[in-house]
């Protein structure tokens, strides 16, 4: 019996490497996908004939994309009622190809964009045993410089980076608000530190409008952040000094950091909050190494991109987390899941 599973279990490997000797594929699909706009064009279902004359495209290497996205249930295939046309099928939407519209609810197209981009992707052929060994920064090894003085040096990358942020800021602000909203009750002003082009107060502050906003970042991303009613943005360096407010708002910063980084940046918000009554609010994942929860793939996922994409960044367990919130001095903190997605 024992040899029968170890048999069946051999041969389902066979067939499950070839999802990592070829996992790449699939990324580059669908920024093909994305950048032949494809989930855009087919609001409504069309024929392979219909969707390549408006993409411009061969309709022959359209239907092999097509096949592939169809099996790996991005899009898909259903009859085609229309008797006066040849074609017995046609192409329609899923959920997740409306995830891939550049203008739809929730749209990941500007995060896809990052982490697609040619600089995003070089520092993972350098993650090799030797940086790994001598601690060298893959991003570095790849692209010359860490990846914050590369954006600053580089504005077309920094708006790819400042465009995915938004992007996820797009998501995450209105999960907090929707599971959360008593955090930011009682609070006058609020500095977003990291807060890239202002995305994540503009709906802050949108949904909160007693709350005024402080977007704080480097000089050279608030230099070209758009202006949002509500928010005041102020360019600087968190390891210096921050921005004095009722409240500091932290998110998707302290993972690009190692600990003693984290404690002091933390040590300067810290500094900045209300005295007696302010409030520190950090939004990071929180890897729970105890169980397989369905979110736990995306934060292994992001603790690798981390390790990628930044010189000392990772995510971290909550005991991780426990261990720099005291020694920054938080004596008292409440951990609120929320869910990025609306599991309906
Ligand atoms: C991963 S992004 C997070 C952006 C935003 N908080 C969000 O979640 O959408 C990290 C941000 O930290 C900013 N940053 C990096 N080093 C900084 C520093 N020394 N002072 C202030 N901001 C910094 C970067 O410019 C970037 O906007
Ligand atoms: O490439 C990234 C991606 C993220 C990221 C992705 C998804 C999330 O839910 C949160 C963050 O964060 C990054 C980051 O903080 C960084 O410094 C560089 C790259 C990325």
């Amino acid at each position: 019996m024992k040899e029968a599973i170890s048999k069946r279990e051999e041969g389902q490997a066979l067939i499950d490497i070839w999802n990592y000797v070829f996992g790449f594929t699939s990324m580059a699909v669908v920024k093909c996908a994305v950048d032949l706009g494809i989930p855009d064009v087919l609001v409504n279902p069309m024929t392979l004939s219909e969707l390549s004359s408006a993409l411009g495209c061969s309709p022959s290497a359209l239907y092999r994309i097509m096949r592939f996205l169809i099996h790996r249930g991005i899009f898909k295939e259903t009859v085609n009622d229309n008797k006066e046309q040849l074609e017995s099928t046609i192409y329609a939407q899923t959920p997740l190809s409306r995830l891939l519209m550049r203008n739809g609810a929730n749209s990941m197209v500007d995060l896809l964009l990052l982490e697609t981009s040619p600089v995003m992707l070089a520092p993972w052929l350098s993650l090799s045993a030797r940086a790994l060994a001598d601690g060298t920064s893959s991003f570095q090894a790849a692209n010359g410089e860490e990846i914050w003085r590369y954006a600053a040096k580089n504005p077309a990358h920094c708006k790819l980076i400042d465009d995915a942020m938004g992007c996820l800021a797009r998501i995450t602000v209105p999960a907090i608000l929707d599971h959360h909203p008593e955090i930011f009750e009682g609070i006058t002003s609020l500095v977003d530190v990291g807060g890239g082009n202002g995305t994540a107060l503009s709906i802050l502050v949108k949904a909160c409008p007693w709350i005024k906003g402080i977007n704080f970042d480097l000089p050279h991303v608030v230099s070209v952040a758009p202006h949002y009613d509500g928010v005041e943005h102020v360019g600087g360096n968190m390891f210096e000094r921050v921005p004095k407010a009722d409240a500091v708002f932290i998110m998707q910063v302290l993972h690009d950091w190692n600990d003693e980084e984290c404690i002091d940046i933390l040590k300067k918000c810290k500094e900045a909050i209300r005295a007696n009554t302010g409030k520190m609010i950090i939004v990071e994942v929180v890897v729970n190494e105890e169980e397989d929860d369905k979110y736990k793939r995306v934060h292994l996922y992001l603790d690798l991109i981390m390790m990628a994409h930044t010189d000392t960044g990772k995510e971290r367990t909550r005991k991780e987390w426990e261990y720099i919130l005291n020694a920054v001095g938080f004596s008292r903190y409440t951990i609120k899941h929320f869910n990025y997605v609306q599991s309906h």
